[in-house]
């Protein structure tokens, strides 16, 4: 297994450009998630590096090894890639067995010692070997693709939204078989997706594309709690967004006085703190309060929609039974500390994610009306 480096790659269709000096790294043997909303380049970027298109400016090395670029361009069949498609893509005609060894020499495709190897790697019974592909579920079909992809011990594997067409079920039980077996095979492995869960869940560093362009290359943790800006934030979690002002490493906001991470300038900024940061409590003097707008019970946990005293929304997380009634006033703390990103030019006017005036709510699209204050 190789490494993966793309050197400010760029690609346009037409006057259209969909990648702009893209830089990434996957280190051997890790899983990076490429990670973005629909339509900024994810798909290309994958493409690019599989070799079915060829980009307008920038390089691709697998290793060592310069595959685009400088005049360079090796033919996808010769780059040593395994590619899992969003729907499996296997072959109607062959068995399962037909499809795993596909891409290997003659002899090798009856060895039947390396089919029951490759299906107990992605966590099949060899019985389905002589199968046909609409004889299994969806998310064995993956894994069949995934073995496909391993046979010929690729230098890197490309997965293309490879569990989209999942349900939530079959989904979350195919995304751990994948990583556990690309995990075992020590594979490097490339996974586009659009689902934040899947992409901090299985990955070892995620690259956040916006606009075609990359925002951020983090581990999941970084990236979840020292986002780049507000919109990356946004996209891959629930966000809370306070005006705020800073000083000496503390924002005083409507929700009290906050400790920052990291080093930021005194001034007005806006603060971001995540929905389980905020824990009800009675409400005490002076301390920061809120009215409770709504309440989502999901069993597991719950969110409470609290009205704060200048208007606007904010979203608890809330673990366990006792819940607060709607309609009810509770005292609010913060746990941990909050990200600050100062305001250019002064104003600290709390400003959505996608750059909207006026308040922020964490979900403004999924919030339920207000329920009757009692
Ligand atoms: N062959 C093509 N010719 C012209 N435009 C293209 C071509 N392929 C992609 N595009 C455009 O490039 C942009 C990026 O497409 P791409 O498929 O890479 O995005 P994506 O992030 O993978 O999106 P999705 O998550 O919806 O699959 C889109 O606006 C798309 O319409």
């Amino acid at each position: 297994m190789s490494s993966l480096t793309v050197t400010a790659l760029t690609k346009a269709f037409g006057s259209t450009p969909v990648l702009t000096g893209v830089d990434l790294h996957v280190p051997a043997g890790g899983l990076t998630a490429l990670l973005g909303p629909s339509g900024c380049g994810k798909t290309t970027l994958l493409r690019l590096v599989a070799g079915f298109d060829d980009p307008d400016s920038g390089s691709v090395t697998l290793g060592d090894r310069l595959v685009a670029g400088a005049g360079r361009g090796v033919p996808a069949r010769s780059r040593g890639i395994g590619f899992v498609p969003q729907e499996g893509g296997l072959f109607p005609h062959l068995t399962v067995a037909g499809n795993v060894t596909f891409g290997l020499a003659r002899q090798r495709r009856r060895d039947r010692g390396l089919v029951r190897e490759l299906l107990d790697l992605v966590g099949l019974d060899v019985d389905l070997a002589d199968r046909s592909p609409h004889q299994l579920s969806g998310g064995q079909q993956q894994r069949v693709a995934l073995a496909r992809a391993l046979a010929p011990e690729p230098s890197i594997v490309l997965l293309d939204e490879p569990f989209s067409s999942l349900d939530a079920g079959l989904r979350e039980d195919t995304r751990q078989a994948v990583g556990a077996a690309l995990a075992a095979a020590g594979a490097t492995a490339l996974l586009v997706t659009h689902d934040q869960a899947e992409a901090l869940s299985m990955a070892d560093q995620v690259a956040v594309l916006r606009g075609g362009r990359l925002v951020q290359l983090s581990d999941p943790r970084t990236l979840y709690q020292r986002p780049a800006d507000l919109d990356v934030a946004a996209f891959v979690g629930e966000s809370v967004v306070l005006a705020g002002d800073v000083r000496d490493g503390r924002a005083e906001s409507v929700l009290g006085s906050l400790a920052v991470t990291g080093a930021v300038p005194a001034g007005p900024a806006r603060i971001l703190v995540r929905p389980e940061q905020l824990r009800l409590v009675a409400p005490a003097g002076r301390g920061p309060r809120g009215r409770v707008r709504a309440l989502d019970y999901y069993g597991h946990d719950s969110r409470a929609h609290l009205e704060l005293p200048g208007g606007q929304t904010v979203t608890a997380r809330l673990e366990g039974a006792d819940l607060p009634s709607v309609g009810q006033e509770v005292g609010i703390e913060v746990v941990g500390a909050a990200v600050a990103f100062p305001v250019a030019g002064g104003a600290a006017d709390v400003a959505g994610p996608a750059g909207a005036a006026g308040p922020v709510d964490a979900e403004p699209t999924r919030r339920r009306p207000a329920e009757a204050i009692s």
